[in-house]
């Protein structure tokens, strides 16, 4: 999967992920209307709402982008229902051909691990019966129980031909009250960063590991120093646009090849038509506003990493 990743990212010239994140308050009245005439102000009906607003944003992106991320988080606020406007979320998105991250961060024991990773990335035996559960060609993945934790999703992916993105700097702005701590005169973060290196040095796809890093764009020195670190590592780097990450701050998550860091935006894209530069296209037309947004987030980056010398 890390493979067909990379060939979208360059058939689409866009190392951009778009974050499917969809709050009710991005949702424009007149999808959350219809959502509610049809399912009552319920669960359901914001269900309903935030399947038809991905939808429309799908629908108005995915021939430009190599890759979406749903956050599971913004489903399961609306409990089951949430979960099935997710699912189908993940299985439309595969139909129009694009890979998708499931941004689920997850980690627990080992054997609890196990049970996610066959849920999310896997397949889960129910008598004579297997079945896929959600289904996500990638997952998030948070390191700090340990490699018990992180193993059963490396040996999903290893059989399932499928990637992790595991946390190593993230990009909020308390990360450092832990993530910075000094541990044997290293920051826990390059610590961290050692162990996805080597974790991936052993899961290779043909020029990239699949086992991805999570670096937030909101800290472009460590970016640099993490880049180096794990050479074989595609970063995936949230935090541009909406926390203030800049294209120009992108360039050293990139390798020489152009390649090796995927960016993400979440309200930056989805909730464009609420952003003074794409007022113009007003809530009706809030999935243009998206595609717009899009292109100008790729002519961003392309631009940066031109002046920077990496394209
Ligand atoms: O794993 C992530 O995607 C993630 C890691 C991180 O360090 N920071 C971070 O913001 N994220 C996610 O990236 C998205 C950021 O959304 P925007 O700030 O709206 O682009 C959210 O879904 C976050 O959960």
């Amino acid at each position: 999967m890390i493979q067909q990743l990379i060939n979208k990212i360059q058939k689409t010239e866009a190392p951009i992920v778009v974050g499917l994140d969809p709050m009710l308050d991005y949702i424009p009245e007149q999808i959350k209307e219809k959502a509610y005439k049809e399912k009552g102000e319920t669960l359901a009906g914001a269900a309903e709402a935030i399947w038809q607003f991905n939808k429309g944003i799908v629908d108005a992106t995915y021939d430009l982008i190599p890759a979406v991320k749903p956050q599971i988080a913004m489903y399961e606020q609306f409990g089951i229902e949430g979960l099935i406007a997710y699912k189908k979320t993940i299985e439309y998105c595969k139909e129009k051909g694009l890979v998708v991250i499931g941004d689920i961060k997850r980690g627990d024991i080992g054997s609890t691990s196990a049970a996610y990773a066959v849920g999310h990335l896997g397949k889960v035996t129910v008598g004579k019966n297997t079945y896929k559960g959600f289904d996500e060609d990638f997952a998030t993945v948070n390191p700090y129980l340990g490699s018990d934790g992180v193993k059963p999703f490396i040996d999903v992916c290893k059989e399932e031909k499928k990637g992790l993105f595991i946390l190593v700097k993230t990009s909020n702005p308390s990360s450092g009250e832990i993530q910075d701590k000094l541990v044997d005169g290293k920051p826990l973060y390059e610590l961290i960063g050692e162990m996805v290196s080597e974790w991936g040095r052993e899961h290779m796809g043909d020029s990239y590991s699949y086992i991805g890093a999570v670096v937030g764009a909101t800290y472009p020195e460590m970016g640099k120093i993490l880049r180096k670190l794990m050479p074989k590592t595609y970063i995936l780097v949230p935090g541009y646009g909406a926390q203030g990450g800049k294209a120009e701050d992108l360039v050293d998550y990139f390798n020489k090849d152009g390649l090796g860091a995927i960016v993400s935006s979440s309200r930056g894209i989805i909730a464009a038509y609420k952003a003074k530069n794409y007022e113009k296209f007003g809530p009706e037309a809030y999935a243009d506003a998206s595609r717009q947004a899009v292109i100008d987030m790729r002519e961003e980056i392309n631009t940066a990493l031109v002046k920077g010398g990496i394209k």
